[in-house]
């Protein structure tokens, strides 16, 4: 359900966060989330990959990655506000097991608890896209937490190309300051089953990624195995994959991380509900 002609600027806020704002899609339910896209495919990252899944898109971001492959739920945001019934009625349209709670940043939406609520009470099994830097109580059983490196700061060099150029510049400030947060990173960790897949251009990424795991392993109150690891490669397309994917697989190999494809551009590109 593409609803790519509401659009909901906001360059101060987190996009899609608290408020209603003008130009988004229908009435703003007490129990909805601003949704940006639903659809049906398969997990194309991670430990799940290749599992059919229903994705639940929701719009709102606190943090502004350069590279967001998802720009009309972060840099721009778009989205229809559905009920939770509405969502619960179209996930439920489709022959799945699996639902992949995604964004934008899901866990800025206190609504996304009663979601997973939801879809636990109806035997789903949940993985939840976050970027780490919030934790909530829910039933989650897969965490896919991306800590965003600082290679993903929006600095003038490497901004969205549609972006507007002061808001980038009030976000890079922003981005780099929120983008890390030990405390969420370890929570999430301890609280949950979890994935920690870390968007990889190349080698340079590497020294910050080992900082963080030795940081994280002296706080978190649970394991942290390299198997726990994925390195994944930056790439929206195709082509960019082409350039990024066999060095980030060769510094898998070097660490004894696990490497994730991106199963989807692959298969679709960046073709929106895939
Ligand atoms: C759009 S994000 C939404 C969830 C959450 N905000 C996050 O960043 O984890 C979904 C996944 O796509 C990854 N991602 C976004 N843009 C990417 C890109 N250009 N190349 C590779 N992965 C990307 C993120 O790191 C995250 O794992
Ligand atoms: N097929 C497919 N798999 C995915 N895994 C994580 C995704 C995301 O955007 O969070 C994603 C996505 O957008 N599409
Ligand atoms: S944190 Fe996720 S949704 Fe937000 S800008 Fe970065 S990749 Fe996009
Ligand atoms: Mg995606």
């Amino acid at each position: 359900m593409p609803v790519s002609d509401s659009v909901d600027r906001d360059g101060e806020g987190e996009g899609a966060g608290a408020r209603d704002g003008a130009g988004t899609h229908g009435e703003r339910p007490d129990d909805g989330l601003p949704i940006n896209e639903l659809f049906y495919s398969l997990q194309g990252e991670g430990t799940l990959a290749g599992v059919p899944s229903v994705f639940v898109r929701t719009s709102g971001c606190n943090l502004r990655c350069w590279f967001c492959d998802s720009y009309h739920t972060s840099w721009e945001p778009t989205h229809a506000w559905l009920g939770l019934e509405e969502i619960l009625a179209e996930i439920e349209s489709h022959d799945a097991d699996h639902v992949v709670l995604t964004g934008g940043e899901p866990l800025i939406h206190e609504e996304s608890v009663a979601l997973l609520e939801a879809l636990d009470d109806r035997g789903y099994h949940t993985t939840v896209e976050t970027n780490g830097t919030i934790n909530r109580d829910a039933p989650i059983d897969l965490a896919s937490i991306s800590p965003k490196l600082e290679s993903s700061t929006p600095t003038p060099e490497r901004a969205p190309d549609d972006a507007d150029e002061a808001d980038a510049e009030r976000w890079a400030e922003r981005h780099e300051r929120d983008r890390i947060d030990l405390e969420a990173l370890a929570a999430l960790v301890e609280d949950y089953e979890f994935q920690l897949k870390f968007v990889v251009t190349d080698g340079d990424d590497l020294p910050e990624i080992l900082d963080l795991l030795a940081e994280l392993r002296g706080v978190a109150d649970a394991p942290i195995r390299d198997d726990d690891v994925l390195l994944m490669p930056e790439g929206a397309t195709r082509e960019r994959l082409a350039e990024t994917r066999t060095r980030v697989a060769e510094l898998a190999m070097e660490h004894g991380f696990r490497y994730t494809p991106r199963l989807h551009v692959d298969l679709w590109n960046d073709a929106p509900e895939t």
